[in-house]
C-alpha cells in the first residue's frame, strides 16, 4: 500500500446508505462550479461556459457510482476537476476531509497517486515509444518505489490482475502491438498499480469493440470489489451502467438532475430527462424494431447562456409555466436515497 493522506483507520467496507457518516466519506463535492472563460481578442472576458454548475454528491470508500449524461453536459469537466486538472470556480471538493484546492507539493502528489484514471482512448493514454514494462514502471519510479525487484513484482501482479497473460510476453510489447481490449487492460493495470483509493473511469469502453466492452466492465467491477476502490464511472450509455455501479447520477447541462440507487433509477426514473434518456437507450430486443419511441425534441442548451430555472424546461413535456422557467428546482426526495431536481415532485 502506498503512503496515504487519509487516516488508515477509515473503513473501506461497502456502504449501504447515501447519507453516510462523515468518516465513511472518501470524496465530497459541494456546490461545485466550473466555468470556463470565453475571451474576446483584446477585450477581456466575453462570458463563461457554465460546464459544471452547482454539483453536490458524496462518494463513500469502496463505492461505485456512475455519472450519465449526453455529450457536452459537463461530465468530463467534472471528472477533470476531481483529478485536479481544472480550476474550481466556486464550491469545494474534499478528499478524506481535505480540500483538494488547498493541497500543495507532497500532499498533492500523494492525492494524485491515490486517484487512478482510466481514459476513453487507451492508445492515446500511453506513450507509443514506451514498452508495457516502462509504462507500468514509471508511476512506481515517480512515487519512490526504489527497489527494482519490488517494482517488477508489482508490475507482474498488476498484469495478472487485469488478466493479461503470459505476463512476461507482454512486458516488452509496445502499445501498437496490442489489441484495443489489451491496451485498455494495460491502462487499467497502470491506474491500479499504486493501490488507489479512487478510480475515475471516463467512458472506458466507448472506443472498444462491442465484444470486449462487457469483459472490460466486468474486470473494473471485480477490481473495485476486490480492492474496495471507489469508482466514478462516466458514460453517456445508460445500458452499460446497470452492470456496474451501486448508484447512478444523471447529469444535464452542468447539473445532477437525478440521483438514485441503480435499481431504483431503472425501475422508477422520475426526472423527465432521465425518462427521456431511458427511452433512448436501446435494448437488445427484436420487438424494438416494431415500436416507436417518443423522445423529447430539441437539443441540450448552450452552456454560455443556460436557460433560467430548470435547464431542461425548454424541452420538457411537463413544464409548469411561471415556475420551471423561473426558479431553479432543488433536489426533491422521491424515495430513500433517491432525489430528483424537478418541480413536479414538490410536496
Ligand atoms: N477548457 C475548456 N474551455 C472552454 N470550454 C470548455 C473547456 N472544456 C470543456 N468546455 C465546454 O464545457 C462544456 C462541457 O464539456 P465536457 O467535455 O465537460 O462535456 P462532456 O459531457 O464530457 O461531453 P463529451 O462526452 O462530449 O466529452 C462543453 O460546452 C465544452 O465545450
Amino acid at each position: 500500500m502506498t503512503d496515504s493522506i487519509i487516516p488508515e483507520n477509515v473503513s473501506t467496507a461497502p456502504v449501504s446508505t447515501a447519507e453516510k457518516a462523515k468518516s465513511d466519506v472518501l470524496l465530497s463535492v459541494e456546490d461545485l462550479r466550473v466555468w470556463f472563460e470565453l475571451r474576446r481578442f483584446g477585450f477581456g472576458i466575453a462570458g463563461y461556459v457554465h460546464a459544471v454548475d452547482g454539483v453536490n454528491f458524496q462518494l463513500a470508500y469502496g463505492e461505485a457510482i456512475a455519472i450519465v449524461g449526453e455529450s457536452g453536459c459537463g461530465k468530463s469537466s467534472l471528472m477533470r476537476t476531481i483529478l485536479g486538472l481544472n480550476k474550481i470556480t466556486k464550491g469545494r471538493i474534499t478528499y478524506g476531509g481535505q480540500s483538494i484546492a488547498d493541497m500543495r507539493g507532497e500532499q498533492l502528489r500523494k492525492y494524485r497517486s491515490q486517484v487512478g484514471y482510466v481514459q476513453q482512448d487507451p492508445y492515446g493514454a500511453m506513450a507509443p515509444f514506451m514498452s508495457v514494462e516502462r509504462i507500468l514502471e514509471e508511476p512506481l519510479v515517480i512515487n519512490t518505489t526504489k527497489n527494482r525487484e519490488e517494482r517488477m513484482k508489482r508490475i507482474e501482479r498488476a498484469l495478472t490482475e487485469v488478466k493479461v497473460s503470459p505476463v512476461l510476453d507482454f512486458l516488452p510489447k509496445f502499445p501498437h502491438m496490442l489489441s484495443g481490449g489489451q491496451q485498455q487492460r494495460i491502462v487499467i493495470a497502470r491506474s491500479m498499480i499504486l493501490d488507489p483509493k479512487l478510480m475515475v473511469a471516463d467512458e472506458p469502453v466507448s472506443m472498444l469493440d462491442a465484444s470486449v466492452r462487457v469483459e472490460i466492465l466486468k474486470l473494473l467491477r471485480s477490481l473495485q470489489e476486490k480492492y474496495k476502490v471507489a469508482v466514478i464511472y462516466i458514460t453517456h450509455d445508460l445500458s452499460t451502467v446497470r452492470y456496474f455501479s451501486r448508484r447512478i447520477f444523471v447529469m444535464y447541462a452542468g447539473n445532477l438532475v437525478e440521483k438514485a440507487r441503480t435499481e431504483d433509477l431503472l425501475r422508477n426514473a422520475s426526472h423527465p430527462y432521465t425518462k427521456a434518456l431511458l427511452t433512448g437507450t436501446s435494448e437488445p430486443d427484436a420487438n424494438n424494431a416494431y415500436s416507436y419511441k417518443d423522445v423529447p425534441p430539441g437539443e441540450p442548451p448552450n452552456l454560455i447562456k443556460p436557460p433560467a430555472g430548470c435547464r431542461f424546461h425548454p424541452r420538457c413535456p411537463f413544464i409548469i409555466k411561471g415556475l420551471c422557467d423561473v426558479e431553479v428546482p432543488p433536489d426533491f426526495e422521491i424515495e430513500s436515497e433517491h432525489t430528483a431536481a424537478c418541480w413536479l415532485y414538490k410536496k
